[in-house]
């Protein structure tokens, strides 16, 4: 438009001390440079001393400074972003467009039907004219337990939305707002209105849990809602038709609330599965979900949330609109991602799940760039770039919302008939859903993959981080959960580093340098595993054997290591208690960051690896969001959970062992011999490195010898991982 007094209806503003902070990074960028040219200048001869230790350092250290200057990238030139709502109102107030909601669910054992109605709730209850509002469930679970639980929050929602409007309350999902909010800081006028939804949400807990509890529908429930009868005795989880329900239609002039106000429309999806049919995972649903909306409501917007972050921000659809309707600049943006935050972290975040860094720093320098990830669950699109739209410079996508009249009751199962169909098995054959349409499938991480592409059709994408969280879920709560999302996550991300995407080429040109620089360093994760490992096993043996592989004290080589030592880790703390974590959550976070590299990214590489060749096939194993009641109390006191067979806590152990080992033999060699003194001034970086190895791994160790819990390392991995530890460190010791 360019017209004169134009207010814009958002604003982006550059980080404070940019500049301080670049001359401070290419100073650590001289010291690794340094570093670089000791290493390649003190190669030791052929026949001397540590020479094949020495040239796997150089290869590790020119692989840690170049992934360094990956990072530089999300740090370079980060930007905020503010809206303003008050503007967006007044201009466009009775012209919002149409939101379109998904929320996704896949299994109700490990994501119970309460936490997802509650989701479900939270997101029907959103600050924003009803009519235009519209919640899809989809269940890749194909549940009755699931599908009762979301009718008896159509029939809850009644209350619920016109509670949360008349006393503005936050947050917005039930469960969150019964726990958070005390009955004595309620004013005496909301005092009934709180004791009558409470007691009917309670009543509502009740029916469900009891149904949960039996694992079935009881009769006397069947037989009042026909909607049941879509499940036939034969049909299963992985083998059923489409089953569609429309549980309240926004433009049924008799689905009104309690107070007589129009109702979001809310569905239940589960699409067509069939053993033959391979179901896509998550993708698969969104795509199935995109389809069918686009009958019913057809929102301009689309936002996706998993079943388990509930949105705690009731204006966040506001936000988003600031950015899609601005008059200058929201012709260009195609996605809104908010982060992901998590109810459950716990004081020190044990397992560093509330990643913390990437969301406060590193997508406001990804946004600099251009655009932030599209992360999955938070993210608002625009519908039409999400099926493939590209972007012309100069073209509209209007936004106004029409509206499309009134529909009679009569009128709903014949929509419901014909929608079902979008959701078969067999709808996407011979078609580009998958490939050019909606999210790509193949990929564990589909929304990365998605994202990338839509911003190489030339679209950017915008990070909102208001300092009221938009949305709160479930982070993992054990050792093993969290490897495990990691590894899907590194897998996905160096799949599409492989891909016909990859950011490292395909991008080039269609993005800007920033930001491809910004998604490589998210798909390199997994390169990062090898040099780790041989930072932390091939030292330590050295050290046991007494043969240095750094400079020794008085070396003035020794400066450029101790400078990028101290500084990194000057910058990562403060950057971390900057982000509002504790001193010991840094500590934490550093133990995780050592674990997830050995294990997840290692074991990440490998599956790529087999996978690309034909071996094996992606998996998305969906992480748990409920615990054993002991696994949640030793969550609570932050106690490490290693009860668990599995093969990555075996590789970890191992590590941490041979660590052990390596510096008791050194300390027992150096008493009995030349004296700490001496040995400290020959290997000081080599004592350091496996010192603090053995720090980290002190939970471990507890895990392992010490502890008589449940979460203690099960005998069968300590026995495996003290032979494989021992027999290495002996075989290096005598034979090498
Ligand atoms: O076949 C499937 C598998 C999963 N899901 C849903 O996908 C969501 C994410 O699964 P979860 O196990 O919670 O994975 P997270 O690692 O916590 O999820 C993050 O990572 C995923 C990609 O790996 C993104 O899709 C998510 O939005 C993002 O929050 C959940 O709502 C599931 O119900 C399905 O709908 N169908
Ligand atoms: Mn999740």
């Amino acid at each position: 438009m360019g017209n004169e007094g134009y207010l814009p209806l958002f604003e982006t503003r550059r980080a404070k001390g940019t500049v301080l902070y670049r001359v401070f990074a290419a100073s650590i960028f001289a010291g690794i440079c340094l570093i670089w040219v000791y290493r390649l200048s003190h190669i030791p001869k052929a026949g001397e001393d540590g020479r094949y230790g020495w040239i796997g350092l150089l290869g590790a250290e020119i692989w840690f400074g170049f992934y360094w200057l990956l990072t530089q990238a999300s740090r370079w030139n980060r930007v905020y972003r503010y809206t303003f709502k008050d503007r967006l109102s007044q201009r466009y107030e009775n012209e919002l467009p149409g939101v379109d909601v998904f929320v996704c669910t896949a299994d109700p054992t490990i994501e119970p039907p309460m936490m997802v109605i509650n989701t479900v709730l939270s997101v029907m209850a959103y600050d924003y004219p009803p009519e235009k509002l519209s919640v899809y469930l989809s269940d890749d679970g194909g549940s009755e337990l699931t599908y009762y639980a979301l009718l008896e929050a159509a029939e809850f929602a009644k209350h619920w939305i016109p509670y949360c409007k008349r006393y503005k309350v936050e947050p917005r999902s039930p469960a969150a707002y019964f726990v958070t909010v005390s009955a004595d800081a309620i004013d005496d006028d909301q005092a009934k209105d709180f004791w009558v939804t409470k007691k009917s949400y309670k009543e509502m807990e009740n029916q469900i849990q009891n149904a949960v509890k039996l694992g079935r529908i009881s009769e006397e429930v069947r037989s009042k809602c026909k909607g049941f009868s879509q499940w036939d005795p034969n049909s299963s989880r992985r083998d059923h038709d489409t089953i569609l329900q429309i549980l309240i239609d926004g433009r049924n002039p008799n689905s009104r609330d309690v107070e007589g106000c129009v109702l979001p429309t809310l569905v239940y999806l589960a699409r067509e599965k069939r053993p033959q049919h391979h179901h896509k995972f998550k993708a698969g649903a969104m795509n199935a979900l995109i389809r069918v909306s686009s009958n019913i409501s057809n929102g301009q917007v689309i936002l996706n949330v998993d079943c388990d972050m509930y949105s705690n921000n009731s204006i966040a659809i506001r936000d988003v609109l600031c950015f899609f309707m601005d008059e200058e600049e929201g012709q260009e943006v195609a996605f809104v991602q908010f982060p992901q935050n998590f109810e459950n972290i716990t004081k020190n975040d044990l397992y560093s799940n509330s990643l913390r860094v990437i969301y406060e720093v590193e997508f406001h320098g990804l946004d600099g760039y251009g655009g932030t990830l599209y992360v999955g669950s938070g993210c608002f699109h625009r519908r039409e770039t999400l099926c493939g739209r590209k972007f012309i410079k100069g073209s509209k996508i209007d936004m106004k919302w029409e509206f499309s009249g009134q529909r009679e009751e009569s009128r709903i199962h014949e929509l419901e008939e014909n929608s079902r169909s979008l959701a078969s098995c067999t709808f996407e054959e011979n078609t580009q859903w998958g490939k050019e349409m909606g999210l790509k499938y193949g990929c564990p991480v589909e929304d990365v993959i998605t994202g990338l592409s839509i911003q190489c059709r030339g679209w950017k994408s915008v990070y909102c981080n208001p300092s009221r969280k938009a949305f709160l879920g479930v982070a993992p709560t054990t050792l093993t959960q969290t490897l495990v999302q990691h590894k899907r996550w590194t897998e996905g991300n160096f799949q599409i580093l492989l891909s016909k995407y990859s950011p490292a080429w395909y991008a080039h040109g269609k993005i800007s340098f920033g930001l491809q620089l910004g998604y490589c360093c998210y798909c390199f994760w997994c390169s990062n595993s090898l040099a780790t490992l041989f930072y932390s096993i091939v030292p330590s043996l050295y050290l046991l054997k007494g043969i240095s592989l750094f400079p020794q004290v008085w070396s003035p080589w020794l400066i450029p290591f101790a400078y990028v030592i101290v500084s990194k880790y000057t910058r990562s703390f403060v950057e971390f208690l900057g982000c509002g974590g504790t001193i010991l959550g840094w500590w934490n976070d550093q133990r995780i960051w050592l674990y997830k590299r050995t294990s997840s990214y290692l074991f990440a590489f490998i599956d790529t690896i087999l996978n690309s060749l034909g071996y094996s096939d992606t998996a998305f194993v969906i992480t748990s969001k409920v615990d054993d009641e002991d696994v949640s109390e030793r969550y609570k006191k932050e106690v490490m959970e290693f009860g668990d067979s599995s093969p990555m806590f075996t590789v970890l152990a191992t590590l941490a062992i041979l660590n052990l080992y390596c510096f008791l033999g050194f300390l027992n060699k150096a008493i009995s011999g030349e004296g700490i003194a001496e040995a400290y001034e020959k290997m000081p970086l080599q004592i350091l490195l496996c010192g603090v190895l053995v720090l980290l791994n002190l939970p471990l160790y507890q895990a392992l010898y010490l502890r008589k819990d449940k979460g203690k390392m099960p005998s069968s991995v300590a026995f495996k991982s003290m032979a494989f530890a021992v027999s290495a460190c002996i075989c290096f010791q005598y034979l090498y």
